[in-house]
């Protein structure tokens, strides 16, 4: 990162959106892994009222901040301040903040809040960075809103996995992106790894994109661009985040066919560190679209079950009865 000359006026910040299990994370972790002497913070957002994505990314120590309650794009604008404030206040200087927002997030209410009146002096608002995943990618976009709204405000997109489709594939998903946003700048990278100079301190957010209007107090964004109330959090464009957390092991062989007989056909995304009785380590397990995969490490805390998962028409109190049958009596 030698082009790197920091700062210029304000701390900048860089946003880091994009759906489901795209690879916000695997990004922020190529990030930290990287940045040589730069001081970051990093704010985590988690959809899921469990916060599993702060234990699966590199430590960064003291300067990790996580907002779990629900998804920044709405109510809890205030907190999003607060926390900011918090990192421009904080002791030892910190250089860079990056805001990784959940994959359900509409990214303009968090950008607008980075070019209000309270913020825009204080930061410079460098670039949104928006992450697709090659493989699970359509254009109608899960039928979902936010995913379109992510590639629509993204200065920058990532076109990630592409280890994971033919050459063919990558030129009409291309293709499809540029429908969507005319112009757009595409980067193509297998685990979000693209050089850091190409994203970070880029200078793309352009202020005069947002109009006049759009650029008033933050305390007004989720009144005009969002009239949902806090019980909706955990239902955005109909998808819902089911939680289960328990502190005895489960079966492996349950756990497998759970995932077989019901993650597989209905949820979309989930994430968890996972007990087994059969192993003393701890289980990674990811699951995007119709892949899964189980990593393992050593526990460093006592050893428990925490899994979040996301999809449509999932019912929260079957997926949790039937994990419970995993359980080991
Ligand atoms: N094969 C392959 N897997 C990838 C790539 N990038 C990320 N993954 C995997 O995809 C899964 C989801 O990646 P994350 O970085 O957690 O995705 P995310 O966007 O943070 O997910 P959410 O926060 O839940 O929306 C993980 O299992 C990653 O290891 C890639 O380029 N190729």
């Amino acid at each position: 990162m030698n082009n790197l000359t920091l700062p210029k006026k304000g701390m900048p910040v860089t946003i880091i959106t994009g759906f489901l299990g795209s690879g916000k994370t695997t990004l922020l972790n190529h990030i930290l892994n990287n940045k040589q002497n730069l001081k970051i913070a990093v704010l985590v957002n988690e959809f899921g009222d469990i916060d599993i994505d702060s234990q699966l990314l590199v430590s960064v120590e003291e300067n990790m901040l996580s907002l779990s309650n629900g998804c920044i794009c709405c109510t809890i604008n205030d907190d999003l301040l607060d926390t900011v404030y918090q990192v421009l206040e904080s002791e030892q200087k910190i250089d860079y903040l990056i805001v990784e927002t959940t994959g359900v997030a509409d990214p303009l209410p968090i950008i607008l809040t980075f070019l209000s009146p309270e913020l825009r002096d204080l930061i410079r608002l460098d670039s949104v960075l928006t992450l697709i995943d090659a493989e699970n990618f359509t254009p109608k976009c899960f039928d979902s809103e936010v995913a379109l709204k992510q590639i629509i405000y993204g200065d920058i997109i990532l076109l990630n996995k592409i280890d994971l489709v033919t050459k063919e594939k990558i030129e009409q998903l291309e293709k499809e992106i540029l429908t969507i946003k005319q112009g757009a700048s595409i980067l193509h990278c297998q685990n979000a790894h693209v050089p850091l100079p190409l994203i970070l301190d880029i200078e793309q957010t352009n202020i005069d994109n947002y109009a006049p209007h759009e650029l008033e107090s933050s305390h007004d964004h989720h009144h005009h661009h969002h009239d949902h109330h806090h019980s909706h959090h955990l239902e955005i464009d109909g998808f819902i985040s089911v939680s289960f957390e328990c502190d005895r092991p489960l079966n492996v062989d349950k756990f497998q066919n759970f995932i077989t007989d019901n993650i597989m056909a209905k949820v979309y995304r989930a994430k968890g560190i996972l007990w087994f009785a059969e192993s003393e380590l701890k289980h990674i397990f990811q699951l995007s679209g119709k892949r899964y995969d189980l990593n393992t490490e050593k526990w460093q805390n006592p050893p428990k079950n925490q899994l979040v998962m996301i999809g449509k028409n999932i019912s929260p109190n079957e997926l949790r009865t039937k994990l419970k049958q995993c359980i080991v009596p």
